[in-house]
């Protein structure tokens, strides 16, 4: 029997054995799109059409990866991105998924679609954001608010690129319209013990995000930005960060991939809010670019799903730890000691010029 260092080199072949072990309409769910799939794809291929212009003689010496998050430290600039159903993957689920990302010092963004109960998950130790999806039922979505809050969360994450939901062929072949007998939606439960369905709200809009701030006191960001315009209103909002997302490829299939639309979001945001971007980082040179042109971490979704797949609790860890040996190695070789000293001159690619930075930017920047 292979242990997990031996038998997953790295995030693809941990992927191939999650795919092994989990039945195919599971698998599908987690790895598939919306409609063709294009953005599914495009989100990996963006990191391949950027190269990294290392530098030289920087005796970086130990390199640190922490960094410095809503004003908390996290161990490393990769975050657990918020995914659903991870009882699917293993019978410990969501809390298998925290003990790993608290192990690792980092934050996991836990999903609305969690199979487990925010406390319980809580209770496994770590640092939680909550990611919402604004209920029509406001007094509903209040209640969650402030669960999330009295569980321990330390921000709300805000979904807002799905006003609908996006059609997923492979679940429809399937016909995996909802999780089997005994999961559920733990943090949809009403005070009756019913658990509510999920809806897509089409007539959200700023004022919900506004009525957001009034009645948390936690950090809100927004999850799902990709246009420039998007990312100024945010600020203007009072939001205090931005997910550049567009939901792995699951909502809008022709979407941007988020690392092409990272650049004109950090050119609009200038600075006055952290950027993090999701969104088909798989090695840590992918990490690196992000952070170079300006995200200030990256979160992984699908992967984690993988790792839970193989081994719960230790198989997550192994894929953060792979992320971190391999984001450790790729800023010694690049010549940089800590994520702060990335910037885009490290980076050559189809719109950008090594040493020179982005020489274009997204339509409507
Ligand atoms: C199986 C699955 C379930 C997801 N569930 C949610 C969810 O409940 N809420 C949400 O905001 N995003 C959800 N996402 C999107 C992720 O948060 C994230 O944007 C995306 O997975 C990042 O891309 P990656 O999987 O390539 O890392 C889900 C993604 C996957 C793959
Ligand atoms: C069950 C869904 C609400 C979770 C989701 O956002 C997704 O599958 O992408």
């Amino acid at each position: 029997m292979l242990t997990l260092d031996e038998a997953g080199l790295n995030l693809a072949d941990v992927a191939a054995e999650a795919r092994r072990r989990l039945e195919p309409a599971h698998w599908d769910f987690f790895a598939g799109g919306a409609g063709g799939e294009r953005t599914v794809r495009a989100n990996e291929a963006a990191y391949t059409r950027r190269w990294v212009v290392p530098r030289v003689l920087r005796g970086t010496g130990e390199r640190d990866l922490r960094i410095c998050l809503l004003g908390e430290p996290v161990s490393m600039p990769v975050l657990v991105a918020p995914t659903a159903f991870h009882r699917l993957a293993h019978p410990d689920g969501e809390v298998a998924t925290a003990r790993a990302a608290a192990e690792a010092g980092t934050v996991m963004v836990v999903s609305m679609a969690a199979t487990r109960g925010v406390e319980e998950i809580a209770a496994a130790g770590g640092r939680l954001w909550f990611q919402l999806y604004p209920q029509p039922d406001l007094e509903f979505t209040a209640a969650v608010v402030r669960r999330a809050e009295a569980a321990g969360c330390r921000a709300l994450v805000v979904t807002v690129d799905s006003p609908v939901f996006g059609r997923r062929e492979r679940d429809l072949r399937h016909g995996f319209v909802d999780l089997p007998p005994g999961l559920a939606c733990e943090n949809m439960r009403d005070t009756d013990g019913r658990v509510r369905t999920i809806e897509m709200d089409a007539g959200l809009g700023w004022e919900r995000i506004a009525w957001l701030r009034g009645i948390t006191s936690l950090p809100i960001l927004l999850k799902g930005v990709l246009h420039p315009a998007d990312a100024r209103l945010a600020v203007a909002h009072g939001v205090d960060g931005l997910l550049v997302s567009n939901h792995g490829g699951r909502q809008l299939d022709g979407a941007l991939a988020t690392l092409d639309a990272l650049p004109g979001i950090v050119a609009a945001v200038g600075g006055r809010l952290p950027v993090l971007v999701d969104g088909g980082v798989r090695r840590g040179t992918d990490v690196l670019v992000a952070l170079a042109l300006g995200a200030t971490a990256v979160l992984v979704g699908r992967p984690v799903l993988w790792g839970l797949a193989v081994g719960g609790a230790a198989g997550v860890r192994h894929v953060l730890d792979l992320l971190r040996a391999d984001l450790d190695r790729a800023l010694a070789l690049a010549g940089a000691a800590r994520p702060a000293d990335l910037g885009p001159d490290l980076v050559a690619g189809p719109d950008l010029v090594a040493g020179c930075g982005p020489v274009a930017t997204v339509v409507g920047a």
